[in-house]
């Protein structure tokens, strides 16, 4: 199966759900204020929030008069493209080493995301070192031990229960001791409190500013995309506590929303680096706005 029909896969219900709804509402009629305020009810049940449903109505409605567009649905589709289209940080990779921070609440699918990004970089030739951070729960180490494994990148970890910066700054060490290309940091989702879960990750976020300069290359939040305005809070207080850099959107098969990805682009102000929509390793793809909303709305192009 190709990257875009198992994104269309993927999406099956959310557009089901809602966004595929759009195209029956659209045939055959003329954008009246009936089918604007239908559409209005489609976008805001989507969990794309008030907001950015309103900003891509007032945009629909300005762009249909003015363009004369022959097809509401494609202007429809371009305007929500937009709308997710967001400037990547400059990524540098031939920095040595490079060094990639993951956060994210327990289950969110960050050793998934890990796993991903590893073999991305292992087949490209790369040395990766992964970083066992998450200390606080003991089948982590042992999980991410099974995933350096198999994509051929050394895990560098402590004991169960070890202080997680210690962790990161010996894996740093020996990145730069052997001259690795490749850091990746798994850290804990969960500690007694989410307190004290921010703070242990301002440490580790303090130990790579002091170990490499400038600290690392990406922070990237690792999302549950079936958890709604819900994630976007928790979303936030990761934000505040160390500079996310990218979103990585998971388990956008299992909700019938997937409005989320707007509201991630527009309430936190972050770019959407992949989506997981499914279970399987190749189900992480990068994420392509145009192909996202097309799938969304059933348009093939
Ligand atoms: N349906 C679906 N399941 C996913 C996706 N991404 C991850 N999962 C599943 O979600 C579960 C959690 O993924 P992990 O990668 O183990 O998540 P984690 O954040 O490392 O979680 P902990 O190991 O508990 O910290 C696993 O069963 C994954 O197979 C996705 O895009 N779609």
């Amino acid at each position: 199966m190709g990257f875009f029909d198992k994104l269309k896969e993927g999406l099956s219900k959310a557009r089901d759900n809602f966004f595929g709804g759009i195209k029956t509402l659209f045939a055959g009629r003329t954008l009246d204020d009936e089918v604007l305020e239908e559409l209005e009810e489609i976008l805001i049940m989507s969990d794309m929030g008030y907001e950015t449903a309103n900003k891509i109505l007032t945009e629909l409605k300005i762009r249909y008069k003015k363009d004369e567009v022959e097809d509401p649905l494609i202007l429809l589709r371009d305007i929500m493209t937009e709308n997710l289209e967001k400037e990547n940080f400059e990524e540098n990779p031939n920095k040595k080493p490079y060094v990639i921070f993951v956060v994210g609440v327990n289950g969110s699918g960050k050793t998934t995301t890990i796993a991903k990004i590893s073999k991305k970089y292992v087949s490209a030739g790369k040395s990766v070192v992964l970083a066992a951070a998450d200390t606080f729960r003991a089948a982590a180490i042992e999980q991410l031990k099974h995933w350096g494994n198999k994509v051929g990148a050394t895990v560098i970890a402590h004991e169960h229960g070890s202080d997680a910066a210690a962790v990161v700054y010996d894996s740093l060490a020996h990145a730069k001791a052997k001259n690795k290309d490749v850091v990746i940091i798994d850290t804990a989702g969960r500690l007694h409190t989410k307190s004290n879960l921010m703070e242990e990750l301002k440490k580790i976020k303090r130990v790579i500013e002091k170990e490499i300069p400038g600290g690392s290359d990406e922070t990237i939040l690792v999302l549950d995309g079936t958890t709604g305005q819900n994630g976007i809070q928790q979303a936030l207080a990761f934000k505040e506590a160390v500079d996310i850099t990218s979103v990585v959107v998971t388990k956008l098969d299992g909700t019938a929303k997937g409005g989320i990805a707007f509201s991630i682009n527009n309430q936190l102000n972050i770019p959407i680096k992949m989506i997981g929509v499914g279970e399987r390793e190749d189900d992480l793809q990068m994420f392509e706005p145009k192909n996202y909303v097309n799938a969304l709305l059933g348009v093939e192009e």
